[in-house]
C-alpha cells in the first residue's frame, strides 16, 4: 500500500451521488490521477491519501484510493493558493505558482520586505511589484486568516466569505462554534462545519452539534420550500445527518424552542402528523403576514353593503369601459372588477387565456377613470415586463416597487427596502401579477409597505409550480377562504390559435393530449435516444425554430426538468455552448470549475443579491443609470472576461451591466438550458423539452405545464411519448409544508 501527500489541483470527474471521484493530485513534482470514493472535497485541498498504484487499460497508470484523510497543507501551498485566489488583484493561479516557485517558503517576506525582487519574474513589472506590496500590506490581516483556514482545508474562495463575514473574530468563531459558520455563510453547509469541529476535536454528540443539525435540517427544508417539518421527519432527517440516534435529539428540540431559535406548535384535530416545527423567524413571518392580510381584508359589509344605485353605477362604468375597450366581459370578468372594488383584497385566478389580463386591463381603468393612484408589479423583471407591455402601464418588480436598498437586514441578512411600514408605498390599489412565484420573505415585505384602505388585487395561476423560495402564498391565501377570490374558468384563446393552451388546460385537468407533429405551435418529436435528442435540439434551435417563431436563436430556451444526468441542464449547457457559442480565438475565455465561460456565452443569476451593483452604460461608456441587485433566473449576457482585473462582465436586460470578480461566479450559470423551476414567470418565443426518463416525483403534472405554459409560439417535446402521459397521469405534487392558511384561519375565527 502506498502513502501519498499532495494537494488536489484537478477534479476530473466527479458523481455527486455516490462521490465516485477522479483527480488530478500533485505530490513534490510529480502528477498523480486518483480514483475512489471521497466525500466532499475540493481542488486546492492537501490530502494524506492510501491507496495502490494499479493499470488502466486506457486512462493508464493511476492510484486506487483506500482511504484518505485531509491534511494540513504545507506552507508553501498555502501561499499559492492564497496568492492565487483572486485575493491580490493582477495575480491569478499561474502567476502566483510562479512566484511561490521562485521564492519558495520566503515568498511572503519577499513580497512584504523586498518587493523589487518580484520583477525578476516573467509577467511583473517593477510598478505591478510595487502595487502587490501595498495591497499585501493591507491585507495582512485577512492574508494571516485565510492561511488559518487553509489550514482547515478550506478553499481559497470560501475563506474569503468566511473572513469577509468574521473579520478577526474568525479565530474565536473557528475555535468555539465552527457551527456557527453553516449559519451566517452560504457555501457551508453543516457538513463542512462538521468536518472542520472534526479536525478542532468538537464531540460527536455535543450539544452545539446537534442544535447546529436540527437548524441546518430546518434551513435546508426551507430550499425545498417549507415553512415548517412535522416533528417526526425532521427527527429522522436530523439522525441520518447526525448519525446520532433521535432520542438524543429531541431534548435539544425543546432547547432550541427555550432559547426561541424554534417554534413548536401543535398539530390541528383534523392533522395526523405531530408537532410542527418551525425555524423561529419563519413562524413569525408567516403569523406577520396574515395579520397584516387581516387588516387589509376590509370590505363592505352585506349589512350595510353597496346601495343598488352605487352597484348599478359601477356596472354602467365597467359597461362603458368594455365598450371603450371593444370587448364584453364574460360574467366572471365583470365580477372581479366589481370585487375589486368593494374589497380591501381580491385574488384573480385562472389557467393560461382565460382572460386574466383582460380583466385587469379593466380593473386598472376603471381605477384609473376614478384619478386613483395604481401600482403595478410581480416578482420576477421578465414578468414585470410582460405586464408593462400587457396593460400599457409601467409595471415594476416588486423589489422595485419597495426601493430595495441595497443593505441586508442585520438580523436574517434578506433585501430590506426603503418601503416599508414607516414608510408606505402611496398608492391606492396596487396589483401584482405572478403571485404563485411570490415566497414567504417578498410577501411580508411588500405587505408591510402596503397600507389598510391601499387595495391589493393578486393575480396568478395556482397550478404553475411554488415559488422557489419558502412557503404557497397563493394556495394558502386561496385555501383559507377568507379572502375573495374570483376564479376565472372559460378560455378565450381558441382551439386554432393555440395548441399551447388548449394542451395546458387538458394537462391540467389529467387529460391526455394528442402527442404528434400536426399542430402549429405544439410539436411532439418521439426520440428515445438521447444523442438524437441533442442532435435535434441543436438543430431546431440553430435552423429551424428561429424564422417559424420570429426570434433568434438565443430567445429559444431549452428547459429541462434536472440539473444532472444526460439530459439534465449542466451537461446539455456544456453541449449547446459547443454549438451557440463555439470557441474562437477573438472570445475571452475563463475556466472555471469543470466548465468554461466565453465571451457571448449565455448566463443566468442563480441567486438573489441585493447588493450587486449594475450600471449601464451610454456608447462612450459614460454611466447613465445605476442601482443594485440582480435576482434568481436574471439571464443575461457575456460582454467582457477581463483576465487581468480578473473579473466577468455580464450583461442583463435593459442593458444592466454587472460586474462579477472571478471568485463570485458560484453567483451565475450557463443558461442555454436552464431547469423548469428556474424557468417560472419568464415567457419565451419557443420552448423545448426534452423528456426521456426520471425520477417520478420530479416528473409530474405541475411541472409538464409549468414548462408548456412558459413558450408564447411554440413548444417542442422530444422524448418518450410514455414519459410524457405518466407526467400528465402523475398528480403527485411535492408537498409543502407551510402554514399561512392555518394562520389567517386562527386570525379571523378570533
Ligand atoms: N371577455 C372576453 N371576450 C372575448 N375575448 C376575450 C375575453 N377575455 C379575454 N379574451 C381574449 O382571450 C385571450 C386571452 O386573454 P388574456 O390574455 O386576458 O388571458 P390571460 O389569462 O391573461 O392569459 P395568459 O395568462 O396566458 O397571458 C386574449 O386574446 C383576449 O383578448
Amino acid at each position: 500500500m502506498e502513502n501519498v501527500k499532495g494537494y488536489v489541483e484537478h477534479i476530473i470527474y466527479r458523481n455527486n451521488e455516490n462521490g465516485y471521484t477522479v483527480m488530478n493530485m500533485v505530490s513534490g513534482q510529480e502528477e498523480i490521477i486518483c480514483v475512489g470514493m471521497f466525500r466532499t472535497i475540493d481542488q486546492g485541498e492537501t490530502l494524506q491519501i492510501d491507496g495502490n498504484y494499479v493499470e488502466h487499460p486506457v486512462y493508464g497508470r493511476q492510484l486506487k484510493v483506500e482511504s484518505y484523510q485531509i491534511a494540513a497543507p504545507d506552507d508553501v501551498i498555502s501561499m499559492e493558493r492564497y496568492l492565487g485566489s483572486g485575493a491580490i488583484k493582477g495575480i491569478g493561479e499561474a502567476l502566483a505558482a510562479r512566484i511561490v516557485k521562485m521564492f519558495g517558503e520566503d515568498t511572503f517576506r519577499i513580497i512584504e520586505e523586498e518587493p523589487e525582487l518580484l520583477a525578476e519574474i516573467k509577467g511583473i513589472s517593477e510598478r505591478k511589484a510595487r502595487e502587490i506590496a501595498v495591497q499585501m500590506e493591507e491585507k495582512k490581516d485577512m492574508r494571516e486568516a485565510m492561511v488559518f483556514l487553509q489550514k482547515y482545508g478550506i478553499s481559497g474562495a470560501l475563506a474569503m466569505k468566511i473572513y469577509n463575514t468574521y473579520g478577526m473574530s474568525v479565530y474565536g468563531v473557528l475555535r468555539e462554534n465552527p457551527y456557527k459558520l453553516a449559519e451566517d455563510i452560504s457555501g457551508v453547509g453543516f457538513k463542512i462545519a462538521d468536518e472542520i469541529a472534526n479536525k478542532i476535536g468538537i464531540h460527536t454528540d455535543s450539544d452545539y452539534r446537534i442544535r447546529s443539525a436540527v437548524l441546518y435540517v430546518l434551513l435546508q427544508s426551507s430550499a425545498e420550500g417549507h415553512v415548517y417539518l412535522p416533528e417526526d421527519i425532521l427527527l429522522r432527517r436530523a439522525s441520518e445527518l447526525l448519525e446520532v440516534e433521535e432520542p438524543a435529539i429531541e431534548p435539544q428540540i425543546a432547547n432550541l424552542a427555550m432559547d426561541k431559535k424554534v417554534v413548536i406548535k401543535m398539530p390541528r384535530p383534523e392533522e395526523d402528523k405531530g408537532r410542527k416545527i418551525y425555524a423561529a423567524s419563519y413562524y413569525y413571518e408567516e403569523l406577520n403576514c396574515a395579520k397584516m392580510i387581516h387588516d387589509l381584508n376590509v370590505s363592505i359589509s352585506p349589512e350595510d353593503g353597496l346601495l343598488p344605485s352605487e352597484e348599478n353605477n359601477i356596472n354602467d362604468r365597467i359597461r362603458a369601459i368594455e365598450k371603450e375597450q371593444g370587448i364584453e366581459l364574460d360574467e366572471l370578468q365583470r365580477k372581479a372588477v366589481l370585487e375589486s372594488v368593494k374589497n380591501g383584497l381580491l385574488i384573480l385566478t385562472g389557467g393560461p387565456g382565460t382572460g386574466k389580463t383582460t380583466t385587469i386591463n379593466t380593473i386598472i381603468r376603471y381605477y384609473a377613470g376614478e384619478n386613483l393612484d395604481i401600482f403595478l408589479a410581480a416578482p420576477t423583471g421578465r414578468a414585470a415586463k410582460r405586464m408593462t407591455e400587457t396593460t400599457g402601464y409601467e409595471a415594476r418588480t416588486i423589489h422595485r416597487l419597495l426601493e430595495l436598498s441595497g443593505a441586508v437586514l442585520e438580523e436574517n441578512k434578506r433585501a430590506k427596502f426603503e418601503k416599508n411600514e414607516e414608510n408606505p408605498l402611496e398608492a391606492d390599489v396596487i396589483i401584482v401579477d405572478e403571485m404563485s412565484m411570490v415566497d414567504i420573505h417578498l410577501f411580508q415585505s411588500l405587505l408591510k409597505a402596503i397600507m389598510p384602505g391601499t387595495r391589493l388585487i393578486m393575480a396568478g395561476d395556482i397550478n404553475q409550480l411554488p415559488s422557489v423560495g419558502p412557503g404557497q402564498i397563493l394556495k394558502d391565501l386561496i385555501d383559507s377562504r377568507c379572502i375573495p377570490v374570483v376564479m376565472l374558468q372559460k378560455i378565450f384563446r381558441q382551439a386554432e390559435e393555440s395548441d399551447i393552451v388548449v394542451n395546458a388546460h387538458a394537462i391540467n385537468r389529467g387529460k391526455q393530449i394528442e402527442l404528434n407533429n400536426k399542430s402549429k405551435d405544439f410539436f411532439f418529436l418521439e426520440r428515445n435516444d438521447v444523442g438524437v435528442i441533442y442532435k435535434h435540439m441543436i438543430q431546431l434551435i440553430c435552423e429551424k425554430l428561429p424564422p417559424y417563431v420570429g426570434a433568434s436563436a438565443y430567445d429559444i430556451q431549452v428547459l429541462t426538468p434536472m440539473r444532472k444526468g444526460s439530459l439534465g441542464v449542466e451537461i446539455l449547457n456544456g453541449i449547446l455552448q459547443e454549438y451557440l457559442n463555439p470557441p474562437d480565438k477573438s472570445k475571452e475565455e475563463y475556466e472555471a470549475g469543470e466548465g468554461v465561460y466565453r465571451v457571448g456565452d449565455k448566463v443566468m443569476q442563480i441567486k438573489n443579491n441585493y447588493q450587486l451593483e449594475w450600471e449601464v452604460v451610454s456608447k462612450y461608456n459614460i454611466p447613465i443609470d445605476r442601482g443594485m441587485g440582480v435576482f434568481n433566473g436574471d439571464i443575461g449576457i457575456i460582454k467582457e472576461i477581463n483576465d487581468y482585473a480578473q473579473e466577468i462582465i455580464v450583461e442583463y436586460d435593459e442593458h444592466k451591466r454587472v460586474t462579477y470578480p472571478f471568485h463570485q461566479l458560484d453567483e451565475i450559470e450557463l443558461a442555454y438550458a436552464v431547469t423548469i423551476h428556474k424557468s417560472q414567470g419568464s415567457e419565451y418565443p419557443a420552448v423545448i423539452m426534452p423528456l426521456l426518463t426520471g425520477p417520478k416525483m420530479l416528473f409530474n403534472r405541475n411541472l409538464l405545464y409549468t414548462g408548456v405554459t412558459r413558450a408564447k409560439n411554440c413548444v417542442t417535446i422530444l422524448g418518450s411519448r410514455q414519459t410524457v402521459n405518466e407526467m400528465i397521469a402523475n398528480e403527485n405534487q411535492n408537498k409543502r409544508y407551510t402554514s399561512l392558511c392555518e394562520r389567517i384561519e386562527e386570525l379571523s375565527s378570533l
